[in-house]
């Protein structure tokens, strides 16, 4: 189970996350659900180690973890698929899904793509030789998940993997992570802007709003507290 307790996170002297508990049980996908600028991209950059906690703690399986590098954080099953993606256009599908998995050269030259990575996304292997710049914003986003799980992590943490793609494939993703879920036992925090991804693939949501969680609860909690109209509509 990933755990937050109180965290704070911030920038200098200003803090932008307060007070914040989330669970995020195995099995289970857990969305964080904001608009634009409220903490979101804070929020997993600061359990993922790329940002100092002001406050709080971070639990992995009941260690606390709050102080962890990236790396660190990495080597125990937590994989992080940034905003921006990250893809390195100028070598194929193939080799990006590889790099999830390096940990030496020589781990890199020798591995190959497990199976099971393809059987999730029939759409990457069909494109395997292509370079990454050459695919579209869904498949980008799909690589990039495909890259995470080649490192075979029991934590994946997403960030706005909905942005910029159009809707069939975003449920194209969201049905992915469902059979991720089920299948490989890992449990996923999303942070999401979009509120068609979160109510179709979350157990459990957390709306925040500038820094705090101001409501919580299943989706149809959530769609029947008032929370999307006062805090997610735009
Ligand atoms: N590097 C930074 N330095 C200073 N302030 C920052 C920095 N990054 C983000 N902020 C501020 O922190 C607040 C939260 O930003 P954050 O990116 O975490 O929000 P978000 O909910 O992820 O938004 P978005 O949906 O646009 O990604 C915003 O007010 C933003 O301006």
């Amino acid at each position: 189970m990933l755990r937050t307790s109180d965290v704070q996170i911030g920038y200098g002297e200003s803090t932008v996350v307060w007070d914040v508990d989330i669970e995020v049980e195995t099995d289970q996908i857990v969305a964080v659900l904001g608009r634009n600028g409220v903490g979101k991209t804070t929020l997993l950059r600061g359990i993922m180690g790329l940002n100092d906690l002001q406050g709080g703690h971070v639990f992995l399986d009941g260690e606390n973890v709050s102080t962890l590098r990236p790396f660190e954080m990495a080597a125990k099953g937590v994989g992080y698929v940034p905003q921006s993606r990250d893809i390195f256009g100028a070598i194929s599908v193939e080799n990006n899904i590889r790099l999830g998995s390096a940990s030496s050269d020589e781990f890199l030259l020798k591995s190959d793509v497990p199976p099971f990575i393809y059987e999730y996304f029939p759409a990457l292997e069909e494109k395997s030789g292509a370079k990454g710049g050459t695919l579209s914003g869904g498949q980008k986003q799909q690589l990039a998940i495909a890259r995470a799980l080649n490192a075979d992590p029991s934590h994946l943490l997403l960030d706005e993997p909905s942005e910029g793609i159009q809707p069939s494939i975003v449920h194209e993703i969201g049905e992915q992570l469902k059979r991720i879920r089920d299948n490989r036992g890992i449990s996923v925090l999303i942070v999401e802007q979009n509120l068609n991804l979160a109510m179709a693939v979350a157990d459990y949501c957390y709306v925040l709003e500038t820094g705090r969680v101001v409501e919580q609860g299943t989706p149809e909690e959530i769609e029947s507290s008032g929370a999307v109209d006062e805090y997610l509509a735009v």
